[in-house]
């Protein structure tokens, strides 16, 4: 666990950039710290490593005073990352990867070797390893961030806008990387962001900090958009909080449909024959979906190209938001619901997510009685 207690960061200047800053960060978990730009969100995470040191108040990890710590040892056990990654760019990425491990005595083969591995583990295999920072994309150099920070396997990480030099696509697959990594590996995690659904999305909890840096308020993203303690909080998650808050809200069961299919390659009379609807599910032979052709417009076999696939594709024991985006971005209005494995289920229109998100306020009402017919 990270705990400041009451803790004060004033400049020379005399900018007051932390307040009696009392908070917890619990062990294994992502804590986030979100806020307008200036609040202090960068000075409180970097005098956990001592970057920065307090001006009073006092920080521990576990039960370790930081400040009475050996600064240079301190860092080596706490992974940091940086947006735009911070690389040595005449370094190769495996190098770049083995600093710490280096510094902490690992011979070079067993660095180069561990800085494999972790590549390996942010999705950056084999070759990556020898090229040169320059040689990589952005979002590429900030898995390599990423991995350098995982190198010495450290139990704390701080992470400071690590994600909001790429772009919006390129950012969403890092969040869920960065989530899917973190159910395995468990570490205490203090995140920086100004980004409000970053902050929803990845934070066990979130602090939510004011100009002037004082806390707000800290809870988990449900209970913050259900409860903002003030105006002030009310109006950085934002006003449509009531649609964020149901990323928290799991269905209930949803009347799911079953949707007809054809299989990729299947030809333009099969799909035809398949249904009347101006719009066709198509799927892989595993019965994943792909995308929605229309019938009447195709004359040759299906192939991935003549697929629309702006629709997204929901869990069926998901979150509603999800359920409900599926339903109103797929061009037949309805909304392709899938198991944990992406097998198709089938499908669900968006007035059955609505009726099943009012149920969930209604535990004794089952959605399937109350689902009209369509
Ligand atoms: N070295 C410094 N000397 C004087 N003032 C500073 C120094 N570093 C930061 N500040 C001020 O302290 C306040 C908090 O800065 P900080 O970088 O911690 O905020 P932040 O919330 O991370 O902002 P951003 O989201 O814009 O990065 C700001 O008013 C900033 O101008």
């Amino acid at each position: 666990m990270i705990r400041f207690e009451q803790v004060v960061k004033r400049y020379a200047d005399g900018t007051v950039a932390v307040d009696d800053l009392s908070l917890e960060a619990p062990t294994g978990q992502i804590t986030v710290l979100v806020g307008p730009s200036g609040c202090g969100k960068t000075t409180s995470l970097r005098m956990i490593n001592r970057m920065i040191e307090p001006t009073a108040g006092r920080i521990f990890i576990d039960d370790q005073d930081v400040t009475a710590a050996n600064a240079a040892k301190l860092r080596r056990g706490i992974g940091y990352v940086i947006q735009h990654a911070g690389l040595f760019p005449h370094r190769k990425v495996v190098d770049n990867v083995a600093t710490v491990p280096l510094l902490l005595g690992q011979s070079k083969a067993q660095a180069r070797g561990r800085a494999r591995e972790v590549l390996e583990l942010v999705g950056l295999p084999g070759d990556f390893a020898d090229r040169y920072p320059a040689q990589l994309s952005g979002g590429q150099q900030q898995r390599v961030g990423v991995a350098r920070a995982l190198a010495a396997d450290p139990p704390v990480m701080l992470m400071d806008e690590p994600f909001s030099a790429v772009d919006p696509v390129v950012r969403e697959q890092l969040q869920d990387e960065f989530l899917r990594l973190q159910t395995e590996l468990g570490k205490t995690i203090v995140f920086v962001t100004h980004d409000i659904d970053e902050a929803m999305k990845l934070g066990d909890q979130v602090a939510v900090m004011r100009v002037g840096g004082r806390l707000a308020q800290i809870a988990d993203p449900a209970y913050l958009l259900a409860h903002p303690i003030d105006d002030f909080v009310a109006d950085f998650i934002g006003r449509d909080r009531g649609y964020r808050a149901l990323t928290f809200t799991s269905a209930p069961p949803l009347p799911v449909v079953s949707e007809p299919t054809v299989v990729l390659g299947a030809t333009p009379e099969q799909a035809r024959q398949a249904t009347t609807d101006r719009w066709l599910l198509v799927v892989d032979a595993g019965q994943k979906p792909q995308g929605w052709v229309e019938p009447a417009r195709i004359e040759a076999a299906i192939e991935p190209a003549m697929l629309h696939r702006g629709g997204t594709v929901a869990r069926e024991h998901g979150p509603l938001r999800a359920a409900l985006d599926a339903a109103l971005s797929s061009p037949s209005r309805r909304g392709v619901l899938v198991d944990d494995d992406g097998v198709l289920r089938g499908t669900v229109r968006a007035h059955e997510v609505l009726q099943a998100i009012e149920a969930a306020d209604r535990p004794d009402v089952d959605p399937a009685d109350i689902a009209p017919t369509r």
